[in-house]
């Protein structure tokens, strides 16, 4: 009887010296397996065929006394000596029906696949699952290909859903106890997750490999806390009274933001933080990133100047604050203007998980993968209409899952479920530096006081432009100089002095 393996949590195993060092590997195994690995692979690239089989028969003895299934990376002939339940292949080793003719129908056949099409042809040539990556870049494998990033993985097991909707699959490449939460969130489609995380060097380094794989696995089974929650509102809904609600909060609680910005709009970004009740520290420190976390800041992410000595901070501040369950925002301004934003964008968006992005149609309709349409930081004029708008928004709110606030003369804020545009603001929004810049305050501000980020996108949207429509009432004032103060003035009252009604449209993503 062919075995049905758990797929949960998938050692595989390394005899470098660089991972493996002096250590053990069969203590290694042994104590994993006790934390809850749950299949084991062993890989070893260097060593003869003798070896090979003397190594794998020793762990076979230990995984077998558990009910581990063991699998051998490559080689068919080893397996076949020593008994193993199965291989692994990769595209370039021995093919799968030839190695399935070798092994017969009950042995466990995994083939890695790092496009849509392996996946397609392993699957058809009856793998028993797929090892879908590299996921991130590692130190493990340095020849490897782009990577996918959890993006790829959706694609993949889009195109697998159709014909093979209960194919297992197990991610593998850079992923670690603190990226694998987010990474199964972002990889998941709403019919189809990934059955389980494959793991080399987060184990095979570790010196407490027991603490280490139960801590793995509890990271692999617990859902993600910083998940969208699904909308249980109809169309048409007035959003105005919960708005007006959570402005109260913010204003109560007065919210800590941790805002790393760039340095044309940092002091406005910090007077606009304050205006709106919130307290921010403006801190690019890298040390800061985790006490800041730790004392429940909320984290504000604009790449406007950033350098190559930012960068660090910008990515230790993404990594801290997702495995802190601290939620962050992202503008990543000037998107698709150079191609050192564009390496930027990425490694923020691998090194952490962004409840809310937050750009102008440029910048999100680069994410989007259209062609680069940006020449600096400033938004531009565009051809597009309202639902190709949504359409592109919508498309990365999906692929990233998180909200995504397209910002314009409309802006568009959708979760990739539901979509709205919002009418309101004033041009001369357009006149002064860092507007855009500012909103991304507003809305860690809202994000901060809100279980909603998608109803904290369209708070602060509505705030901030109410407020710049409520200033231009102002006989005073007659310019971007003269604006700026008013706009500030105008936060703290818009709530009782403008009329927020009829600015929130729904867009039915269906009928697009
Ligand atoms: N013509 C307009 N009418 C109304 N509101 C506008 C208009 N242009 C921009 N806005 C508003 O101004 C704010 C900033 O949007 P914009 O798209 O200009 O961002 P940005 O390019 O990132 O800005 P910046 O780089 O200056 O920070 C948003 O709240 C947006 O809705
Ligand atoms: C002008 C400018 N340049 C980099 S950031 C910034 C602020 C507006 O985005």
């Amino acid at each position: 009887m062919k075995p049905k393996p758990d797929y949960t949590l998938y050692l595989v195993t390394d005899s470098t010296p660089a991972i493996l060092g002096d250590r053990n590997l069969k203590t290694i195994v042994a104590e994993a397996m006790f934390g809850g690995v749950s299949i084991v692979q062993y890989r070893d690239k260097t060593s003869d065929t003798g070896a090979l089989i003397r190594t794998a028969r020793e762990l076979h003895a230990i995984t077998k006394s558990k009910g581990v299934p063991l699998l051998i990376n490559d080689r068919v002939d080893v397996a076949l000596a020593m008994g193993a339940e199965g291989v692994h292949i990769g595209q370039d080793d021995m093919d799968l029906p030839t190695a399935r003719r070798l092994l017969g129908p009950d042995a466990i056949i995994g083939v890695s696949a790092s496009t849509v099409a392996e996946a397609l042809t392993a699957a058809e040539q009856g793998a028993d699952y797929l090892g879908i990556g590299t996921v991130y870049a590692t130190a493990t494998k340095t020849n490897t290909k782009t990577p996918l990033r959890p993006s790829g993985v959706r694609a993949i097991l889009s195109a697998l859903s159709a014909a093979h909707p209960s194919l297992p699959t197990v991610l593998i490449g850079g992923l670690n106890e603190a990226n694998i939460p987010r990474t199964l969130y972002q990889s998941s489609l709403p019919t189809h997750s990934p059955s389980g995380i494959a793991l080399v060097s987060a184990i095979l380094t570790s010196s407490t490999p027991y603490a280490t794989a139960s801590a793995l696995r509890t990271a692999i089974t617990t859902p993600f806390p910083l998940a969208l929650s699904q909308t249980d509102k109809p169309l048409g809904y007035s959003y105005d009274h919960e708005i007006v609600t959570l402005f109260g909060t913010l204003q109560q609680n007065s919210p800590f933001l941790h805002i790393l910005t760039n340095t044309v709009a940092s002091p406005l970004s910090a007077s606009v933080a304050l205006a709106l009740g919130a307290s921010p520290i403006m801190s690019q420190h890298e040390a800061e990133s985790a006490p800041l976390a730790a004392a429940g800041a909320t984290l504000l992410l604009n790449i406007g100047t950033l350098t190559p000595a930012t960068l660090p901070a910008y990515l230790t501040a993404a990594a801290t604050y997702t495995s802190a369950n601290r939620r962050m925002v992202l503008d990543p301004v000037g998107l698709g203007a150079t191609p050192a934003r564009a390496a930027a964008v990425a490694a923020i968006l691998a090194a952490g998980y962004p409840s809310v992005i937050k750009g102008n149609e440029a910048e999100i309709a680069f994410l989007a993968g259209a062609p680069s349409a940006q020449r600096g930081v400033d938004a531009g004029t565009s051809e597009r209409s309202l639902s190709e708008k949504a359409r592109i928004a919508a498309k990365v709110a999906d692929e990233q899952r998180c909200v995504v606030v397209m910002t314009g003369p409309d802006d568009v804020i959708t979760d990739g479920t539901r979509s709205v545009a919002l009418r309101a603001g004033h041009a001369m929004l357009g006149r002064i530096t860092g507007s855009g810049c500012a909103l991304g305050v507003a809305v860690a501000a809202f994000l901060a006081v809100s279980e909603d980020p998608f109803l904290a996108a369209i708070a602060a949207c509505l705030v901030l432009e109410g407020a710049a429509e409520l200033a231009m009432t102002a006989n005073h004032v007659s310019g971007p100089g003269t604006f700026v103060p008013e706009w500030i003035d105008c936060l703290g009252r818009v709530i009782m002095q403008w009329d927020m009604s009829g600015r929130i449209d729904d867009i039915d993503l269906e009928g697009l």
